[in-house]
């Protein structure tokens, strides 16, 4: 169901949400139509004029506490669904996915409460002075557009700051992943989330409940995250109507691996970093490079990890990894496995499907992957393909490594492994990206920038970054 004006809407158009694993019909999904988007924009209108506008920080921020509380309440219920959508492991969803998304309401309830205003004495001709403040308003309706790959993660990263920033939300969550979304709007609306503040709208993107957001006359902003041609395509609709923007795109993550690493942990750091999520993360890496005197004992590691990884049912206990979102995207990610090989790169392992004798062989499973041999102008390198894949190159000096890991359209994020401390705050500075974890890989603080450089993003959301983004600083002059 959609989520409008604090009702649950069927607008009996509806497409249907199919089973990753084995192929099979979840459930039918209402699709909003323009009508609907029109009603929960005047909805969220209203709600800024009226009780959402004039309530207490003190009382938003209790209410975003409850939404957290209600998450955890039905945390199995969110879990399933979260499993049920994207076929990820009971693992992953239940140690990242859905925990965040209680974390984010959390975080952002409590960094507002000590989000400072600025204010300065200003010195005037007449010796009398001025005194300078500003306060922060809400920028109004913000659009929350969200991918399919950590479903209420992302969304939740979005929707908590602007929230506490006191703006109202539309959320469109992915037509992939529809019910972690309207298991939340139950959550807000249980909780007493006053009506129009959260409104949810199922569909697609062109000619559907995404473009009717980004296009609309009555949304002051939109923040997305997804694919950087789908960012490029938002900036366009949006430009008429001059919205604030905040967008979280593609990447083509490197791994610079230098001999001084801890080797083991270099080896385990890295397959996590590829294969977490079937490597359906923005921060997955899928450039790795590797100093040479290593190379060949680094990539016969990476075989044996990734020859390891269970997959298997999402709930079964010991999966590691399920299958990819859909068939659509596994066909997409195979035709970058085929690309390789026609560029004559070796396959170290994996390159195809899995085949169980099952109901799975249903579903969109697709071996994890590690090619070498290619050039830094092979597709696979320069491309984000988004799957469970990688390929290794040897480098013989920092610089180089640096350079290939920089040679990139991309800039979200970067993993280096070193021991040697100088070496780690050089080369982690030097690299082109928005987040670089030395050591250690989505390791994360929701309190520091988040974000990328080139086609990966514009604009930072985490901590102040999405206070600041969420509101509209107003200065006010006094003259004393
Ligand atoms: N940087 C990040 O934080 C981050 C996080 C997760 C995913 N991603 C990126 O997202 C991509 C995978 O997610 P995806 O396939 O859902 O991305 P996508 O761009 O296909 O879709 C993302 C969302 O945008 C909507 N959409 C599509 N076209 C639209 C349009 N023209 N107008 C309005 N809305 C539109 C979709 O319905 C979906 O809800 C990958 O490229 C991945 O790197 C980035
Ligand atoms: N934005 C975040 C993760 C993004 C993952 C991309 O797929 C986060 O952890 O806050």
């Amino acid at each position: 169901m959609n989520y409008v004006d604090g009702e649950f809407v069927d607008t009996g158009n509806c497409f249907e949400n199919i089973s990753p694993v084995d192929g099979t019909v979840i459930n039918q999904v209402s699709e909003a139509d323009r009508a609907l988007v029109d009603r929960a924009v005047a909805s969220g209108r209203a709600a800024l004029e009226g009780e959402w506008g004039k309530m207490t920080l003190a009382k938003r921020c209790e209410l975003l506490h409850n939404v957290a509380d209600g998450i955890e309440a039905r945390f199995d219920e969110f879990v399933a669904a979260e499993m049920a959508d994207t076929g990820k492991s009971f693992f992953q969803a239940r140690t990242i996915d859905i925990p965040r998304g209680a974390a984010n309401f959390r975080a952002f309830a409590d960094m507002v409460k000590s989000q400072p205003s600025e204010c300065f004495h200003t010195d005037t001709p007449d010796g009398r002075g001025a005194l300078n403040y500003s306060v922060n308003k809400p920028l109004g309706v913000v659009a929350v557009i969200a991918p399919w790959n950590l479903p209420l993660l992302l969304m939740t990263w979005k929707l908590a700051p602007a929230m506490a920033a006191g703006n109202v939300v539309i959320a469109k969550p992915s037509e992939e992943t529809p019910a972690t979304a309207t298991l939340l709007a139950e959550v807000m609306h249980s909780v007493g989330i006053p009506k129009g503040v959260f409104n949810l709208v199922h569909g697609f993107g062109p000619g559907s409940a995404g473009e009717f957001l980004t296009a609309h006359e009555g949304v002051d902003a939109i923040t997305f995250t997804g694919e950087s041609r789908t960012g490029s395509a938002i900036m366009k609709a949006a430009a008429d109507g001059v919205k604030s923007l905040s967008f979280e795109l593609g990447g083509k993550n490197a791994a610079i691996i230098f001999a001084d690493s801890d080797f083991d942990e270099a080896v385990a750091g890295t397959a996590r970093s590829v294969f977490t999520n079937g490597g359906q993360v923005c921060l997955c890496t899928e450039r790795v490079y590797v100093e040479r005197s290593i190379f060949d004992k680094f990539v016969a590691a990476m075989k044996v990890k990734a020859e390891a990884l269970k997959i298997g049912w999402p709930l079964d206990e010991d999966t590691d990894m399920g299958p990819v979102i859909s068939h659509k995207h596994r066909d997409k990610v195979l035709s970058y496995y085929a690309s390789a090989r026609d560029e004559g790169a070796t396959v170290v392992t994996g390159g195809g499907i899995p085949e169980f004798a099952d109901d799975r062989d249903n579903g969109a499973f697709i071996q994890p992957t590690i090619f070498t041999g290619l050039s830094e102008q092979a597709k696979i390198q320069r491309e984000e393909v988004f799957g469970p894949l990688c390929h290794i190159t040897p480098f013989d000096t920092e610089a180089q490594a640096v350079a290939m890991a920089n040679g990139s359209d991309y800039g979200l994020a970067a993993t280096v492994w070193t021991t040697n401390l100088q070496r780690a705050h050089r080369v982690a500075q030097q690299m082109e990206v928005g987040i670089a974890w030395v050591n250690s890989w989505y390791l994360r603080d929701l309190r520091t920038p988040f974000g990328g450089v080139k086609l990966s993003g514009v604009g930072r959301e985490g901590g102040v970054h999405s206070l600041a983004f969420y509101a509209e600083p107003m200065n006010i002059c006094i003259k004393l």
